[in-house]
């Protein structure tokens, strides 16, 4: 049986097992395999994948190679990169939105481009966009105070508006509300038929092969783009303002020959940041709400440390958030269970033998960082939630790609400093200003949608304090 756990078998919260995916027990054939796929990606996943270091699916020419052993990943993805760049798949199912910024360039554009952006990422510099944050979040309590009640409401929808308004005011200050909430719609629109791309991508099939939601992608995609090049229009009429993204990108120049990016690159890096930026973290948070409603001792911990790390001030600051140890942890043990990017997938360039399998050139390898973080052979009861295997004396035992939400190696997350900061910030103020509980039944299947998204959504009871 293929499902999600039973909620009935959950065992009490000092032993939790949040829901996952229960996964074939062998290899489905074809027609199943791709129905499945497209349902959720990671229920097509059988359970070998689980247990072995390397799996290939197909019977003449691999169609997939999964690959889940950290040394392997750490080839892939560092040590042989040059055998291992992006995918055509990646290129075919993001360009459309992202043109050719630095998620899908590759080579000497890529490189330069991320050259130029990486000073405006470092942490010290995301820092500052700790008020943005903070304020963002009071916006969202303010209305769950007016309520003056208990009710129940879907979390992750109130996240992915939390972070898109902190993208909306650090990345595209003076976008207005019509327009980021088109943004936010055409996001979601993109998203809801990717898989039939992907599906579409790994079966090989002509870029220009129907498939349902097809031209509702299309015309998500050209309204995003459109949006973003109307604003650095205007942007560009009042040379100097605002200290976002947008600002940064405008003025960012090399600092070996002085090259600043064209216009059509920068309107590619901001559908990026708006694109990868909001979605990510949203769903972060999201799946830390949940595990914290079901783990109340951990919520009522963490509320705790915040107050602490507050003094006395009544907000958290740039200064509040390395005090927040517990609650780093926490996130990490969320970002092992749900990693909001699942999967990453790469092209073997060339023949080769991955632990004793051979992979022949032009072979599709997925990393699937769902599996990984939860891998048999790599964890201790993995299925649990238990933030105290990222104590600094657990986490300094693992290898660098046994925990890699944020990929690895010269392509590892550009926002990774931004989204630890974010969800920080917006965690510890949420937590000041709400309870959150759980209605003891939902148990949300994870769902691959380019990013993880809770199945039916995460309805919480949300306490205002
Ligand atoms: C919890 C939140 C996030 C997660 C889990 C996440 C995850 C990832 C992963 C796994 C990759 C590597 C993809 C690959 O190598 O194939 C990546 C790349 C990237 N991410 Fe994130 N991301 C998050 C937040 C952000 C934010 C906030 C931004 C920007 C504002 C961002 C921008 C990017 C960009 C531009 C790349 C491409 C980097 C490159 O290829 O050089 N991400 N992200």
């Amino acid at each position: 049986m293929v499902g999600v756990r039973d909620v009935n078998t959950i065992p009490p919260p000092e032993k939790l097992y949040p829901p996952t995916v229960q996964p074939p027990e062998r290899a489905l054939p074809l027609p199943r395999f791709i129905a499945r796929f497209i349902r959720n990606p990671l229920q097509a996943l059988p359970r070998a994948v689980y247990t072995e270091p390397v799996v290939t699916y197909g019977s003449k020419r691999p169609l997939v190679t999964w690959v889940t052993d950290p040394a392997l990943i750490e080839r892939i993805l560092l040590k042989d990169v040059e055998h291992f760049p992006k995918t055509p798949l990646d290129r075919r199912v993001l360009t459309p939105m992202l043109g050719n910024g630095i998620l899908t360039a590759e080579g000497e554009s890529w490189r330069w481009q991320r050259k130029i952006a990486s000073p405006m990422f470092r942490y010290a510099e995301i820092l500052a966009y700790v008020p943005a944050m903070v304020e963002a979040t009071e916006q969202l309590l303010d209305t769950w105070k007016q309520r003056g009640h208990a009710f129940t409401t879907d979390v992750e929808d109130a996240m992915t508006e939390t972070t898109f308004s902190v993208i909306a005011r650090t990345v595209l200050a003076g976008i207005d509300e019509t327009e980021a909430s088109a943004v936010k719609h055409a996001a979601r629109t993109y998203l809801d038929r990717i898989s039939w791309e992907v599906a579409a991508a790994i079966l090989r099939l002509p870029p220009t092969m129907w498939h349902p939601g097809k031209a509702n992608m299309r015309t998500s995609a050209k309204e995003v783009r459109t949006i973003v090049e109307r604003l650095l229009a205007q942007r560009r009429a009042q040379p100097g303002s605002g200290n976002d993204l947008v600002a940064r990108l405008i003025s960012a120049r090399d600092p070996a020959t002085g090259e600043q990016m064209s216009d059509a690159t920068i309107v590619d890096n901001l559908a990026t940041f708006l694109f990868a930026g909001h979605e990510t973290t949203a769903k972060a948070l999201t799946w830390t709400l949940y595990l914290l409603a079901r783990a109340p001792q951990w919520q009522d911990r963490l509320r705790d440390e915040v107050r602490h790390a507050l003094r006395t001030s009544q907000r958290v600051s740039p200064g509040t958030i390395e005090r927040l140890p517990l609650t780093l942890r926490v996130l990490k043990e969320s970002l092992r269970l749900y990693p909001p990017a699942p999967v990453m997938t790469r092209l073997a360039n060339q023949d080769l033998d991955l632990a004793g399998t051979h992979v022949p050139r032009g072979s599709l390898i997925v990393i699937p960082i769902f599996v990984l973080h939860r891998h048999q052979r790599l964890w201790d009861d993995p299925g649990r939630f238990d933030p105290d295997r990222f104590l600094p004396e657990n986490e300094a035992k693992y290898p660098r790609t046994q925990f890699m939400p944020f990929g690895f190696g010269p392509r590892i997350c550009i926002g990774s400093s931004f989204a630890l900061i974010e969800a920080t910030a917006i965690l510890a103020t949420l937590l000041q200003g709400a309870r959150f509980e759980w209605d003891g039944r939902h148990a949300p299947e994870p769902v691959s949608r380019v990013t993880l998204r809770p199945k039916g959504g995460m309805p919480l009871i949300v306490k205002p304090l």
